[in-house]
Parts: structure tokens; C-alpha cells; sequence
């Protein structure tokens, strides 16, 4: 009886029909079969690349851009194709793709490349250069070029560059095998940390992916809307809507198929037959709140005791919070979550970052004699971030907290 009516449940779902044809290919990790507005880099990346179906070493290769401009897509794209052509003309040749983010210490990049070429690892235990021994035996068993991709190198980078300075070297020790590198990052300063030989090694060519502008990221959408979504169902002005909203955000194609998916799932999930301008604008603000409350939650929690304590102003109805409102609070805060009390500075600091991620807004302005301080403005969704602070356990007993909030404190 129960499963009878829980199947009723999925029934009445799938009756509705849907508004997509494949919406996976909305979906980051899908390649598309071709890149518009990216020939230069495509051809570029070949150009270097096309050494390695000659038996050679292609350069070693970094690729900067913000994020969204494309970089994994070309990266992976032309990967394939590489691939693709060495089979034709049996040269020995592979791609691998890495990221960084996932694959995030130097000894687990070691062993998923030595697995890739058959070696039994685990996951930890072994001495570093022992993993990377058995690397270079299994790839110097053939004459063969492997080309790695390592995406978002700059967080393995911020673990130290030991594994990139011995990959950009592992060629003079290699007798058959050839290797090559392709960083991308979208931290055009991670290289600052580097070892001035990693440096140079790993940027013997550079390759820069400029921002999109609304008009191309118009394109790559119609592209993709077109696979994505049944026919007829987009109205006229979503995709020059998605685009306007993206292209504000720096160019940002992957936001851009974001909104396109999400308007359609919010379209769709109000049993709409198509998908229209309120339902994008209802999809950039989902997007947003998502995004802050994701940032929010893994602030730490000196961070968020210092963001508590500007929403707890507001709430008592203070338009101008300054920083030295927001530390009196702050220490109070600490205080009643038994936490240690840092510094005015270190909080102005923390302040500072918060505006960063673009959580709050702190502008300087000058209080004549009383000096400089700065007026802080949030600029997240108050519900859904005093929530997501709420969940951290040490600030859920603040839940009803009352500030002490003195006169002097408007001055
Ligand atoms: N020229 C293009 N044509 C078609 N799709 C594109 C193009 N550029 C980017 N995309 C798509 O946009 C999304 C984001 O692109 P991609 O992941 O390559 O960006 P990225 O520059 O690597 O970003 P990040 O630095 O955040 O990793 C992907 O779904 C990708 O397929």
C-alpha cells in the first residue's frame, strides 16, 4: 500500500513534462564539440601541443583567466583531439587531466598519475619519492609523450612546489618517455610563490583567455540552449538576459550556462510550458544567495563573529555601522561563546576580507577630528546568512543574543 502510493508520487512527477531535451550538457563537466570565441587559444594550444605528434617534447604550458572564460573547456577539447589525432597516426600519447582542488597534495597527484600507468599505490604510506620512482619507471616502460593537465595549480602550489619543480625536471632522468605540463589558474599571482626554476619552467609559453562580453557568451549559450532545451520553449529574452547578467560578472561564461539551467528547473518546477525573463532574474538571485551562503559557511569562526556582529547592529536599527561599533559587539560576542578576543585591528582586517568576498560593503570615511573608520553595509540576504551562522554549533547559542549597545557608540 505505501509503495503503491509512493510510486503514485513519482507517477504524478514525470507526468509533467519537461523543458529540457539534455540537461547535462548545461552542466560543467560536459565538453562541447566545438568552442566559439576561443579559436585563437585552440589554435595557440595546438600550435604548442603538435610538437608531441612529432615524438617531441611540446613546452611546458600556463594558462591564466578568470574564472569561467573557458579554460578547462579548450584545455580538455584540444586534449581530446590530440588524443584523437596520435591514435590516427599511431604515435604513443596521452592526456591526463588533474585538478588540483580534488587531487590536493602532492603525494596523491603522485599516485594517481603512477595508477593511471598501471602502479599499485595506496593512498598514503609510502616515501614521496618512492611514488614518484615507480611514476617514471611505469612511463619510461615505452616511448611514449604524456601531457599533464594540472587545473587550479595554484592550490597545490599553496602546499608546497616540490612535485612541480621534480615533474619539470623528470625529462633529463627519462630515457623513452617525454612529459609536459599545462597549469591553469585563475590566480594570475600564484607564480610569485614559485621557485624561480618551477617559474620559468612551467611558463615557457603563456597563454592568457580574456573575458567574454555579452554578445559572446550569447553565442556559447544558444549553442548549448539549443541541445539543452526542447524547441520553442526559451523566450526571446532569456538568453540576452542570461548573457547581460554574466557578462556583468566578468565575463563569466559557466554563470551564464548556470542561470540558463537554473531558470529552466525553476520554469519547470512551477509546471510553466516555457521559460521567461522572471524566471532568470529569479535565477540570479538564487545563484547568488547560494553562492554567499556557501562562502558564509566556511568563514571561519573568528570571521563570522565579526559578520554576527554587523547584522546584530542593523538589527537595532543602525544604518551606519563603523568598525568600532562592530568590535564592541564583537568582543561581547566573544565573551558568550567563550572564544578569545582578538584585536581591533585583527577584526578590522577580518572586516576587510569579509568585504572581499563581497559579504559586506566598508567604505572609509573620515570623522574629522575623531579620525577615520569605516561604514560597513552588508550586502547579503540577512534571513538566510543569520541562519547559515546559527548552524556553526559555537554561534548557535547566540541565537537570542541582546547586544549591549552604549551611547557613546553613536558617536
Ligand atoms: N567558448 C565556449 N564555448 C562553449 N562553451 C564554453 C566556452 N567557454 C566556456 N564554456 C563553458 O563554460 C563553462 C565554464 O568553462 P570552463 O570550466 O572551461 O572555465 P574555466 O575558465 O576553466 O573556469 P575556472 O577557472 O572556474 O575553472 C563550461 O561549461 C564550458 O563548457
Amino acid at each position: 500500500m505505501e509503495n503503491k502510493s509512493l510510486d503514485g508520487l513519482f507517477e504524478d512527477l514525470l507526468q509533467n513534462e519537461s523543458l529540457f531535451k539534455n540537461k547535462e550538457v548545461l552542466r560543467p563537466s560536459y565538453t562541447p564539440a566545438s568552442l566559439p570565441h576561443r579559436t585563437e587559444q585552440v589554435n595557440t594550444l595546438a600550435t604548442i601541443l603538435v610538437s608531441a605528434l612529432r615524438g617531441d617534447t611540446p613546452s611546458n604550458i600556463l594558462i591564466y583567466g578568470k574564472t569561467g572564460t573557458g579554460k578547462t573547456a579548450v584545455a580538455r577539447y584540444v586534449g581530446i583531439e590530440l588524443e584523437r589525432k596520435s591514435e590516427d597516426i599511431n604515435i604513443e600519447c596521452s592526456v591526463l587531466y588533474l585538478n588540483c582542488e580534488v587531487i590536493d597534495t602532492q603525494y596523491r597527484l603522485l599516485a594517481n598519475l603512477a595508477k593511471h600507468f598501471g602502479e599499485d599505490i595506496p593512498m598514503t604510506g609510502w616515501p614521496t619519492d618512492q611514488v614518484f620512482t615507480k611514476f617514471k619507471e611505469a612511463i619510461d616502460a615505452r616511448k611514449q609523450v604524456i601531457i599533464i593537465i594540472l587545473d587550479e595549480i595554484d592550490k597545490l602550489v599553496k602546499k608546497g612546489d616540490d612535485v612541480l619543480y621534480n615533474l619539470s625536471r623528470i625529462n633529463t632522468d627519462l630515457v623513452n618517455a617525454k612529459v609536459s605540463m599545462i597549469g591553469i589558474s585563475n590566480d594570475l599571482k600564484f607564480t610569485e610563490f614559485l621557485d624561480p626554476r618551477v617559474k620559468s619552467s612551467l611558463g615557457e609559453e603563456e597563454i592568457i583567455f580574456p573575458p567574454y562580453d555579452a554578445e559572446q557568451i550569447s553565442d556559447i549559450l544558444r549553442q548549448r540552449a539549443s541541445i539543452a532545451y526542447k524547441e520553442n520553449v526559451l523566450d526571446e529574452m532569456v538568453i540576452p538576459l542570461c548573457s547581460a547578467f554574466a557578462a556583468q560578472e566578468h565575463g563569466d561564461a559557466r554563470r551564464a550556462l548556470d542561470l540558463l539551467r537554473v531558470a529552466g528547473e525553476l520554469a519547470e518546477r512551477e509546471n510553466e510550458t516555457h521559460v521567461g525573463e522572471p524566471h532568470v532574474r529569479r535565477a540570479q538571485e538564487k545563484i547568488e544567495i547560494d553562492r554567499i551562503v556557501e562562502v558564509v559557511r566556511t568563514l571561519p569562526t573568528q570571521s563570522k563573529l565579526a559578520l554576527y556582529s554587523v547584522m546584530l547592529l542593523r538589527n537595532n536599527g543602525y544604518r551606519n555601522v563603523t568598525t568600532g561599533e562592530v568590535y564592541n559587539v564583537y568582543r561581547q560576542l566573544c565573551v558568550n561563546v567563550d572564544m578569545d578576543v582578538l584585536t581591533q585591528r585583527r577584526v578590522t582586517d577580518l572586516i576587510s576580507e569579509l568585504d572581499m568576498l563581497g559579504i559586506l560593503n566598508a567604505v572609509v570615511v573620515s570623522k574629522g577630528r575623531y579620525g577615520r573608520t569605516k561604514e560597513i553595509v552588508l550586502s547579503v540576504p540577512i534571513e538566510s546568512t543569520r541562519r547559515v551562522l546559527l548552524e556553526d554549533y559555537r554561534l548557535g547559542m547566540l541565537a537570542g543574543f541582546k547586544p549591549v549597545i552604549t551611547a557613546q557608540m553613536h558617536l
